[in-house]
C-alpha cells in the first residue's frame, strides 16, 4: 500500500500550505526546508510483501466505504477505490497529496486540524464535518479515525473511514421536527413550548425586554364537532392557525397545545400590549368566516394574558394564565382577561 515513489515537490508544497495554516509566515520557509532534509533521508516504502500489500488493498477495495491512511506527515499513503470514488480522483491524484490538494481549503483547514489532534492525542478520534464530493454534492460524513503505529513504537500515521451520515441525520431532523410540530395544522407544539419559553425568558433577562403568554381557546368548539363532524371541526381548527399566523407579530410564536387551545409566546411585549394584541385578535377572529359544506361559520376566542415576570416558576404561570382563561369563560366568552398577580 505504501507508495513507492513519492513526489517531493507536492509534499513541499502541501507543507508549505499546511504550515500556513498553523504558523506565521515567516516560519513556514524553516519548516519546509526541514522537511526537504528529511524526506531526502528517508528511506522510501521498499515493500516487504507484495502480497499481502494486494491482499490488503483488495480487501478495503471491496469494502464500500471510503477508506484512507496517511502519514504522520499528513500525506495520503494509500486509500480505497470507494475513497477514490468518492473524490472523483484517481489513486496518484490522491497518494502523496494531502487534504489541501483535495478538498476546498475552508474544509481542507478542518481535517487539517483535526488530523493535528489526532496525531497529538493518539489512539482513535470520531468526528462529524461537511465533505463535498466530486459532483459538488455537500454530505454529511462522520469520520473514524486512529493512529497506527510503526515498528519502532513512533507514530506512524492515521487510517480513516469515512460515513455517509448524511440520510441518518436528515432522518433524525425530521423526527426532532415532527416531535415538535403539530401534526394537524403544523404549527409548533407543547413541547416546543417548553424549550422556546426557556430560550425566550433567558433573552428576557439578558436584554431587560419583556415577554408575555396568551392562552386562547376557541368558544363552543365541540357544537362545531357536533353540526360539521369530526372532519369538519379539524378544518376549523386548521383555518383558525391560519388566520392567527397571518396577524402574528414576529417576535411573537404560535403554538397549539390542546384539542381547541393555543398559547401565543411574545417577545419584547409587556402585559399591556400583549393585551392589546389579544383584544385585536378577539375582534377579528369573528370578521373570518369559513365555509363548511355551503354553510358560513365564524368562532370566537377567550383568552388569557399575562407577562412572564423575571424570577416566576413557569408551573406558576401557567396556572395564572389558565386561571385568566377561565375567568374569560365564566364571564360568556369572547373576552380577554387579565392573570392576577401573583
Ligand atoms: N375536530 C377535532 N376536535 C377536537 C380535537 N381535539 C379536541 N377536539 C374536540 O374539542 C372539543 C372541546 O370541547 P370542550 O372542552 O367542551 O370545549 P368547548 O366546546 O370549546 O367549550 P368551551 O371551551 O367551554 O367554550 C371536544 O369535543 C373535543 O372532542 C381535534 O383535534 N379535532
Amino acid at each position: 500500500m505504501l507508495v513507492e515513489s513519492w513526489s517531493l515537490q507536492d509534499s513541499i508544497k502541501w507543507t508549505e500550505l499546511g504550515a500556513q495554516q498553523s504558523l506565521p509566515i515567516t516560519a513556514t520557509e524553516t519548516i519546509a526546508a526541514w522537511l526537504v532534509a528529511q524526506f531526502a533521508q528517508r528511506d522510501v516504502a521498499k515493500l516487504s510483501d507484495k502480497e499481502s500489500e494486494h491482499m490488503l488493498q483488495t480487501v478495503i477495495d471491496a469494502i464500500p466505504v471510503p477508506i484512507f491512511f496517511k502519514d504522520e506527515l499528513h500525506i495520503y499513503r494509500g486509500c480505497n477505490k470507494a475513497f477514490n470514488t468518492f473524490l472523483g480522483l484517481p489513486a496518484d491524484k490522491v497518494i502523496g497529496h494531502s487534504v489541501y490538494d483535495v478538498a476546498p481549503k475552508e474544509l481542507a483547514d478542518i481535517y487539517y486540524q483535526a488530523d493535528c489532534k489526532l496525531l497529538a492525542q493518539g489512539n482513535k478520534q470520531v468526528y462529524e464535518t461537511q465533505v463535498k464530493s466530486e459532483t459538488g454534492e455537500t454530505f454529511e460524513i462522520e469520520f473514524n479515525k486512529a493512529v497506527f503505529y510503526k515498528r519502532n513504537g513512533h507514530k506512524g500515521g492515521q487510517v480513516g473511514v469515512m460515513l455517509n451520515i448524511t440520510e441518518r441525520n436528515q432522518l433524525m431532523r425530521q423526527l426532532e421536527r415532527a416531535s415538535l410540530t403539530d401534526p394537524l395544522t403544523g404549527v409548533s407544539n407543547r413541547r416546543e413550548f417548553d424549550k422556546l419559553v426557556r430560550l425566550a425568558r433567558q433573552n428576557s433577562q439578558k436584554s431587560d425586554s419583556p415577554v408575555s403568554l396568551l392562552i386562547l381557546d376557541l368558544d363552543h368548539f365541540k357544537n362545531i364537532n357536533d353540526v360539521h363532524g369530526h372532519d369538519g371541526g379539524d378544518q376549523a381548527l386548521q383555518f383558525v392557525v391560519q388566520k392567527l399566523l397571518a396577524v402574528l407579530p414576529e417576535y411573537a410564536h404560535l403554538f397549539r397545545i390542546g384539542g381547541e387551545e393555543f398559547y401565543i409566546l411574545m417577545e419584547q411585549t409587556d402585559e399591556k400590549q400583549a393585551q392589546q394584541y389579544a383584544e385585536y385578535i378577539r375582534n377579528y377572529l369573528p370578521t373570518q368566516s369559513l365555509i363548511l359544506k355551503g354553510a358560513h361559520l365564524s368562532m370566537t376566542m377567550s383568552i388569557g394574558v399575562i407577562e412572564i415576570k423575571v424570577g416566576c416558576a413557569l408551573d406558576g404561570i401557567l396556572k395564572r394564565v389558565d386561571q385568566a382563561l377561565y375567568q374569560a369563560k365564566s364571564q360568556g366568552r369572547n373576552k380577554v382577561c387579565l392573570a392576577r398577580e401573583a
